[in-house]
């Protein structure tokens, strides 16, 4: 999904839908209010995906609960559209529901599931239908999907293989997929779009089941305004970062955009310290100087024109001299933002560096925290209990490991939750970085990256973003802030890069030149919608 292609989304988890449908309810809204708006919105979104919709055939697959319940809705408002409209039941419904008895009453005869294995019944509608919506499970899903559901599912699946133009479409989410963890059944099918109903379920950002939902539509069925103000997850949104960045005054002079050091880089690591001093001048920090050991200043200054350098103190043997923190620190005092890890390597030495640095290092100087400073800070038992500076951390899955303790498998298992848990905890900002990027605030909110973007899967990219959130702390922005923003305008640089050059073969480096392109663009955007 490309970042440009979403509006503001709030992430549900089906617990939070359960509490928010629970005050809609008591707000005055019945739920029959609610199903019929959600049947009506689907339909409607589904109108809207065809030039001309009157005579497309349509096949609503109708599972046993609510989910079912909208699309018998959904079923009678396409029927009204003029398609040609079947439903197939996969379980049987109530005789007294009132949605199935409105879909008979509008002459919609549902079809029973068959008896027969071979389902020649609805492999006969697959054969012909335009668009196929699956009604068969959403957040109510208790356990594997097995039977007639998950024969109906893989059916669906040969016959959109087989007829490509087919359009298939999930109503809420695609039945399987876990709302919470975006863990996917056996069944589950990647459809074309996802029309989900109020809000968008964190699994939808959520991997295996972010390549299952297509492009995501979310359909409004009237939850009343203001009832949501307690739900803290959202995909970032390019009106947000907007709203956020920095104003560029006419009159500015390079003071007005905040002072950037960079700890970065060692004989192994030359190109992370330039990467990440380069991305903060191109985020629009004023100033950026590059504090390394000194014997490597004659390569940094032939390679990094723009930044200033703070050449630090070393040993005969080539490591931090005992007093390079020292010499760090008294010139950090004039500096607004600190980015300190990327390429410094892990030797004794450079970790002694490390905490030294963060033990002295003032309240005052907006903190990111990447790569080896979070490999050194891993290795003080309950790091956080002893480092409370307020800062960005930037762990990708292993960095996070080693930090917290858990797993790979536990954290993949369910990234945003546990970003959340962690950030609460160490008291910090924590980006856990991948597709669909996840930020976390100490205080509950969580931004959600709304590009997963496999070019961006090579060495060095992360230093670009490290350089990114690092130059916008610079220029007055807080940690949450600084490091949505950052994570929103990185991705929009990895995607101008795809449609340039594909996502195969991509480089670091290329992402500089497209940070300032992606601000103007955000900027632009809000130009275009003004006029
Ligand atoms: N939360 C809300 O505000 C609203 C939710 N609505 C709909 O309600 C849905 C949730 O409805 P439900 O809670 O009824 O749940 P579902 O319709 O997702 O499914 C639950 C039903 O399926 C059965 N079931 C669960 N897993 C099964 C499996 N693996 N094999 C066979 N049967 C299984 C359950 O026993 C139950 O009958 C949402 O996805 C949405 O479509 C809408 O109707 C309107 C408003
Ligand atoms: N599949 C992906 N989709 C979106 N972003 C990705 C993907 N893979 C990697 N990234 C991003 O690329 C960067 C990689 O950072 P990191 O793993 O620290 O690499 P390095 O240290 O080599 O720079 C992070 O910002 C991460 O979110
Ligand atoms: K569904």
């Amino acid at each position: 999904m490309s970042a440009a292609t979403l509006n503001a989304m709030k992430l549900v988890t089906a617990a939070e839908m359960r509490l928010l449908e629970k005050r809609a309810l008591e707000s005055g809204t019945s739920f029959g209010d609610l199903m019929h708006n959600a049947g009506r919105a689907v339909a409607s979104e589904i109108c809207g995906l065809f030039d001309s919709f009157p005579g497309k055939k349509a096949l609503v697959l109708v599972g046993p609960g609510n989910n079912g319940g909208d699309g018998l809705v959904a079923a009678r408002f396409l029927n009204d559209a003029g398609a040609i409209t079947h439903v197939y039941l996969l379980a049987p419904r109530d005789p007294g529901d009132l949605v199935y008895n409105e879909a008979l009453e509008a002459g919609i005869s549902p079809i029973e599931v068959e008896s027969d294995a071979g389902f020649s019944k609805l492999r006969e509608l697959l054969g012909e239908a335009d668009v196929v919506v699956d009604a068969i499970f959403g957040t109510g899903l208790g356990r594997p999907i097995g039977g007639a559901s998950a024969a109906a599912l893989t059916l669906v699946a040969e016959a959109r293989n087989q007829r490509p133009d087919m359009v298939v479409i999930a109503l809420d989410l695609p039945s399987g997929l876990n709302a919470d963890s975006g863990e996917i059944d056996d069944s589950t099918l990647a459809v074309d779009y996802t029309i989900t109903l109020g809000y968008a379920k964190r699994g939808f950002f959520l991997f295996p089941g972010a390549d299952y939902t297509g492009q995501i539509l979310v359909a409004d069925i009237g939850i009343p305004d203001g009832l949501d103000d307690d739900i803290l997850s959202e995909v970032i949104d390019e009106h947000d970062v907007l709203s956020i960045l920095p104003l560029r005054p006419s009159d500015a002079h390079k003071g007005s955009f905040g002072k950037v050091m960079v700890v970065a880089g060692s004989t192994e690591f030359i190109g992370a310290a330039s990467l990440v001093c380069q991305s903060a001048a191109r985020a629009g920090a004023g100033l950026v100087t590059l504090a390394a050991r000194q014997s490597l200043h004659p390569v940094f200054a032939a390679k990094l024109v723009e930044t200033t350098h703070l050449p630090l103190p070393e040993t005969a043997h080539g490591e931090f001299a005992s007093e390079a923190a020292e010499v760090a620190l008294a010139r950090l005092v004039k500096y607004d933002a600190a980015a300190i890890g990327p390429g410094l390597g892990q030797s004794p030495d450079t970790v002694e560096f490390v905490h030294q640095l963060l033990s002295g290092i003032s309240e005052n100087t907006g903190l990111v925290l990447d790569a080896d400073a979070l490999n050194a800070l891993s290795l003080t038992p309950d790091w956080w209990d002893i480092f409370n500076h307020p800062a960005v951390l930037t762990p990708h899955t292993g960095e996070f490991a080693r930090l917290s303790g858990l797993s790979i498998g536990e954290i993949l298992a369910n990234r945003m939750e546990i970003c959340r848990k962690n950030a609460a905890l160490w008291g910090k900002v924590v980006i856990l970085k991948g597709a669909h990027t996840v930020v976390a605030s100490p205080d509950g909110r969580i931004a959600v990256s709304p590009s997963a973007n496999p070019g961006l899967a090579s060495g060095g990219t992360g230093d670009v973003l490290t350089g990114i959130i690092t130059g916008l702390l610079a220029q007055g922005l807080d940690e949450f802030d600084a490091a949505r923003a950052g994570v929103y305008i990185h991705a929009m640089a990895g995607e101008s890069v795809r449609n340039n050059i594909g996502d195969t073969g991509m480089i670091a480096s290329d992402l500089l030149i497209q940070i300032p392109r992606a601000v103007k663009s955000i900027k632009e955007h809000d130009h275009a919608s003004c006029h």
